[in-house]
């Protein structure tokens, strides 16, 4: 199987994304990540840039694993200017890595309009700036900048700036969809007349998504003979991103059978993703091919009655490939399989079909027809499951509850909530205040069964959402209410739904604590 060379540049081109900041401890971090995984290249940034990247070569210079596959960025040299006088060039050279990725023009309009210079003191540029990082002993992978729209426009002046890079001594000559506006088959033409042209030398690919094709130009390349791929962790990168390297490397490897990363690396892929979107702090993408939460999610019934057959149905790969799982939601367009399905992963002994099935399934559908979301709300369906079996007894039962809201102009809003719940043959009546009056239920629900359940005090709220379900009846609308809770070892999500904002919250808070004491007593 022909080996492929991954390149990534999550830290150069991921950190052009609109909204992504990397302090320099976030790039040690994501680059130590990177070659514990077996890139086989990792692009720092641009040494001639910023202090902070200077700063990150300062300290990968000090790390000898980081230094073997850390590569310093840049342009070549100044119009006009001698490569020993170019400050970028400098950085390059002092700032202690083995290998630089150098860019340089492919496309005259680039060379007359953007540089403002001839076609000639381009290509002096070119050949220049590779050949003086060579004299220094350095490692010289050479981008093509807008490769495939010079090509198209004057593809003798585009071949001659790769002529120049390799006649410098370049090793990789990558093409790059700078504009990220080329075609599949596009890419295929051009790739393969530069494999067959520059025999002695590795070619790559570097693909923007402009237009939603990198990942499909970085596949084609390969096929067409490039050895080396540029992208990002999860696609980040400028306007539309880079080529996703979370869906690049799975298809060079399990689609086209060519070697990548080592292969036990594959089954860490969700958690790189997952790990370079915290760092990142941008939210994962739910439907991000191969590593995305969604990817192995089904839905609907038909899906699930099939994938319990054979998953194959409905998947693509096995998601442990890569380091995913398949999940399985419960919603309004269930069947008993779905059911089945999550009572299995629930651990739960109650029946899947037949006529309490069916109850279940109808009064799922019914609450969800009412605004009720139970696939991201898994802890209320447990309980909606374990209520219809026989012999469940609620911890608490509601007798009433009743809440006072004090707002006065200029001061702060205070709540009081009067509570009175039956606990097994006892009735127990309490009030609580609270900065709010959600505050103040879950202040006195949390007094009235403290006494009871000790364990209470371990279960903290994490997260409160609330959305309204029907924009046009304004403050008269339905609103969902999902709450999360946490007791330091776990997380659970629950849900209401009501045109009180303040019954919706009862709802998802009482599942809640319901839930947790469920978790405890097991
Ligand atoms: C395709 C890519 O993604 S390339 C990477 C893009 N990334 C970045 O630009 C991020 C880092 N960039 C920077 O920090 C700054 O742009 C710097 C430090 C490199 C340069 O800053 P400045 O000197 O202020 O120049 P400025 O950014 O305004 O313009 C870029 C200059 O580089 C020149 N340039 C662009 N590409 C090249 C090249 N391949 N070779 C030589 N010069 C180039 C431009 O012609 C322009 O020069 P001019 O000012 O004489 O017209
Ligand atoms: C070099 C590079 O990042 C590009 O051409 O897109």
């Amino acid at each position: 199987m022909d080996k492929v060379v991954v390149y990534d540049t999550t830290l150069r081109d991921g950190a052009q994304t609109e909204g992504i900041s990397f302090s320099v401890a976030d790039k040690l971090k994501i680059a130590r990540r990177l070659v514990e995984m077996g890139f086989d290249y990792v692009e720092g940034g641009w040494p001639g840039s910023n202090p902070k990247d200077l700063e990150f070569f300062g300290q990968v210079a000090r790390d000898p694993v980081l230094r073997e596959k850390v590569t310093a960025f840049g342009s070549t040299r100044r119009k006009n200017t001698r490569p020993a006088d170019d400050e970028n060039l400098q950085r390059l050279c002092s700032c202690g890595v083995k290998t630089v990725t150098l860019f340089g023009k492919t496309w005259d309009l680039h060379v007359t309009r953007a540089l403002n210079t001839t076609l000639e003191e381009n290509l002096a540029m070119i050949r220049e700036s590779v050949a003086y990082l060579k004299e220094q002993g350095l490692e010289v992978i050479y981008d093509a900048e807008h490769f495939f729209d010079g090509y198209k426009e004057n593809p003798d002046y585009a071949l001659a700036t790769l002529e120049a890079a390799v006649s410098a001594g370049a090793s990789t000559l990558v093409l790059c969809d700078t504009n990220g506006g080329s075609m599949p088959w596009e890419v295929e033409a051009a790739v393969r007349r530069v494999v067959e042209k520059f025999p002695r030398v590795t070619v790559g690919i570097h693909a923007h998504n402009d237009t939603g094709m990198a990942v499909a130009n970085t596949v084609v390349a390969v096929k067409a003979g490039a050895r080396h791929v540029q992208g990002t962790v999860n696609g980040y990168g400028e306007r539309c991103g880079n080529a996703d390297l979370c869906a690049v490397l799975p298809n060079l490897t399990f689609k086209c059978g060519f070697t990548t990363l080592p292969r036990e690396s594959f089954s860490r892929l969700v958690e790189l993703s997952r790990y370079v979107s915290e760092v990142a702090n941008v939210h994962p993408y739910p439907q991000q091919p191969y590593v995305g939460m969604s990817a192995f999610a089904h839905k609907g019934g038909v899906h699930v009655s099939a994938i319990m057959k054979e998953p194959r149905c409905y998947e693509h790969i096995d998601p442990s490939l890569v380091g995913n799982r398949r999940r399985v939601l419960v919603s309004e367009l269930a069947g008993q399989s779905n059911l089945l399905y999550k009572l299995r992963e629930l651990n739960l002994d109650l029946p899947s079909q037949g006529e309490v099935a069916r109850q279940i399934l109808a009064e799922l559908k019914e609450l969800e027809r009412q605004g009720f979301q139970f696939e991201s709300a898994e802890a209320s369906f447990e309980l909606l499951v374990r209520r219809a079996a026989n012999g469940y007894e609620r911890p608490f039962v509601l007798e009433s509850l009743r809440i006072l809201t004090e707002l006065k102009e200029g001061g702060a809003v205070h709540a009081e909530a009067t509570i009175k719940l039956r606990v097994g043959d006892k009735v127990v009546h309490t009030a609580a205040e609270g900065n709010g009056p959600v505050n103040a239920l879950d202040n006195a629900l949390r007094k009235a069964l403290e006494q009871f359940y000790p364990a209470i005090k371990r279960m903290r709220l994490v997260d409160y959402k609330v959305r309204v379900l029907d924009g046009t009846a304004g403050t008269g609308a339905v609103v969902r209410v999902l709450i999360e809770t946490g007791d330091g070892q776990r997380t659970w999500v629950t849900v209401g739904v009501s045109p009180n904002i303040i019954e919706a919250s009862w709802q998802a808070l009482a599942d809640s604590f319901t839930y947790g004491l469920l978790k405890q007593a097991e």
